[in-house]
C-alpha cells in the first residue's frame, strides 16, 4: 500500500467535521470552552454617565475660573445615585463609578479641592466639559454582538460576557473521546510490571492532549492483544465521537487493531501515511466516529495527535481553523529527506530580533519521552526536501502541550 501524504490524510480525517451540538454553560465553567452562537450585550456599559474619579461633580461653566467656591448639595456614592440636580455654583461629593447628576457636565479630583463647612473651593480649573465622565455605552451597548461564534472563552471573555448580563453561555459540547491501549507487555503507573513489561504511559498522555484541546476523554484502560478483547473495547467506545486506539497499528503478528475493527464490520479508510514519526497510523468511520487508530510508540502517538487531533477537536468544537506553522531558522545542518514527511524534536531559542532559531536533537528514536518533554517544537521536513545548513529557513510547529 502507497503511504499518504499528511496533507491528504488531514484532509480525509477532517472530512465534514463540522461543530457538535450546544449546551448552555454556567460563566464559572465556561473557561477553554467555545462559544456556539454570537453574543449580544443585554445592556449598556456603563449604563449611565458614570464618574471615573473620586471628587465632585459640577458645572464645567462654574469651574473655568478658579478658585471656584460651591455649595456641596449632597454626595453620590457608587451604587447610590443622587436624585437632584446640580444648579450654578453647586457640587455633589462622588465617588468612582458612581452616577454623575443631573446639570454636572465634570468631575474635578479631589485632589484638586479644598472643603470645608459644606462647600468645597475648586483650586485647579477644569481641562474640558466632561472631563472624568465615562459616558453611558463607552464601552459597549446593548444590541452589540461583542463575542462571535467560534469564540474560545479565556479570562477576558468570561468577564465581557458577565459584563453583558450573561450568567450562562451557549457552548459546543465537548467532543467524547474514548481512549484505549493495547499490548501484553503494558501495566498500569504504580504497579510493578514483570521484567518483559512496560509501564504504560500513552493514554495518560493521551486524555491529557485532549483535555487541552477541549475534548472530554474517556479513558477505557490497557486491553490486551487479544481480538475478542479489542473488539469489545471497540463496542464500548461506540458513544463516543472519536475512538483513540494506540499500539497494534504495525504489522506484526499481534498488531490486532485492524482485525478487531474489521470484525466488527467497521472497513478502514487509510493505513500507512508518509510520516515520520506516525508511519503506520490508520483511520476508520463507524458511522459518525472516527477511528484514530494511533501507533504505540508514544512520541508517535503525541506527534500524530497533534497534526490530526488537534484540528479534529477544533472542528468539532466549532472553531476556526488554525494556521500554526511559523518559521525559523536551523540552528545545525540537516541532511536530505526521504519520502516520509518528517517532524523533528528540536528547541527553540528566540533572538533579540524575536525569530526563532530551531534546533533539531540528534536522536529521534520516536520510544523517547524524554526528548519530546525536552522539545519546545518540531521542524516539518517535507517529503524529499534538500539538504539544508544552519541558518536556513525550515517550518516549525511550536509545542504547547
Ligand atoms: N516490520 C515493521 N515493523 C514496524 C514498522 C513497519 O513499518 N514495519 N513500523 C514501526 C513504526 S514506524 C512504529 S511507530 C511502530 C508502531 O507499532 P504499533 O502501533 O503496532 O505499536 P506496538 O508495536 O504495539 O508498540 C510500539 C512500541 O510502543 C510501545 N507502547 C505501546 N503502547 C504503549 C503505551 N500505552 N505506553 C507506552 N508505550 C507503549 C510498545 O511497547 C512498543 O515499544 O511499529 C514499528 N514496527
Ligand atoms: O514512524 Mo514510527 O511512528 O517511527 O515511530
Amino acid at each position: 500500500m502507497a503511504l499518504m501524504p499528511v496533507a491528504e490524510a488531514k484532509d480525509r480525517i477532517l472530512k465534514d467535521a463540522k461543530a457538535l451540538p450546544r449546551e448552555n454553560v454556567p460563566l464559572h465553567h465556561c473557561a477553554g470552552r467555545v462559544l456556539a452562537a454570537g453574543i449580544k450585550a443585554k445592556r449598556d456599559q456603563p449604563p449611565f454617565p458614570a464618574s471615573a474619579m473620586d471628587g465632585y461633580a459640577v458645572r464645567f461653566a462654574d469651574v473655568q475660573a478658579v478658585p471656584a467656591r460651591l455649595k456641596v448639595i449632597g454626595t453620590a456614592p457608587a451604587g447610590h445615585g443622587f436624585g437632584g440636580t446640580v444648579k450654578a455654583g453647586q457640587a455633589v461629593r462622588i465617588f468612582t463609578g458612581a452616577p454623575v447628576p443631573e446639570g454636572a457636565d465634570t468631575v474635578v479630583i479631589q485632589e484638586n479641592t479644598e472643603a470645608a463647612d459644606g462647600q468645597v473651593a475648586v483650586t485647579v480649573a477644569a481641562q474640558r466639559a466632561g472631563q472624568h465622565i465615562r459616558r453611558k455605552g463607552l464601552d459597549f451597548a446593548k444590541g452589540e454582538e461583542l463575542l462571535p461564534r467560534g469564540t474560545l472563552l479565556g479570562a477576558r471573555e468570561i468577564g465581557l460576557a458577565a459584563a453583558m448580563n450573561w450568567p450562562d453561555l451557549p457552548v459546543t459540547k465537548r467532543p467524547k473521546v474514548a481512549i484505549f491501549t493495547t499490548g501484553d507487555e503494558l501495566v498500569s503507573p504504580g504497579t510493578t510490571p514483570r521484567p518483559d513489561q512496560i509501564v504504560s504511559s500513552n493514554s495518560f498522555a493521551l486524555s491529557a492532549f485532549v483535555r487541552r484541546y477541549g475534548g472530554e476523554a474517556v479513558d477505557l484502560g490497557i486491553i490486551p492483544d487479544n481480538l475478542k478483547a479489542i473488539s469489545r473495547a471497540v463496542r464500548k467506545a461506540s458513544g463516543a465521537e472519536i475512538l483513540l486506539t494506540t499500539g497494534g497499528a504495525s504489522v506484526g503478528d499481534h498488531d490486532l487493531v485492524q482485525a478487531a475493527l474489521k470484525a466488527e464490520g467497521i472497513a478502514l479508510d487509510f493505513w500507512k501515511i508518509a510520516l515520520r514519526p506516525g508511519k503506520p497510523l490508520m483511520f476508520a468511520r463507524n458511522g459518525t466516529q472516527r477511528i484514530l487508530g494511533l501507533p504505540g510508540n508514544p512520541v508517535s502517538a503525541l506527534v500524530c495527535s497533534r497534526i490530526f487531533l488537534k484540528p479534529l477537536l477544533s472542528a468539532l468544537l466549532g472553531l476556526p481553523p488554525a494556521e500554526d506553522v511559523v518559521k525559523a531558522r536551523l540552528g545545525s545542518d540537516l541532511p536530505a529527506n526521504d519520502q516520509r514527511q518528517d517532524y523533528l524534536r528540536a528547541t527553540v531559542a528566540r533572538g533579540g530580533d524575536g525569530s526563532f532559531e530551531a534546533t533539531p536533537f540528534k536522536l529521534q528514536d520516536s520510544s523517547m519521552q524524554r526528548a519530546l518533554t525536552q522539545a519546545h517544537g518540531l521542524i516539518v521536513r517535507p517529503p524529499f526536501a534538500p539538504a539544508v545548513r544552519a541558518g536556513d529557513l525550515v517550518d516549525l510547529l511550536l509545542l504547547d502541550f
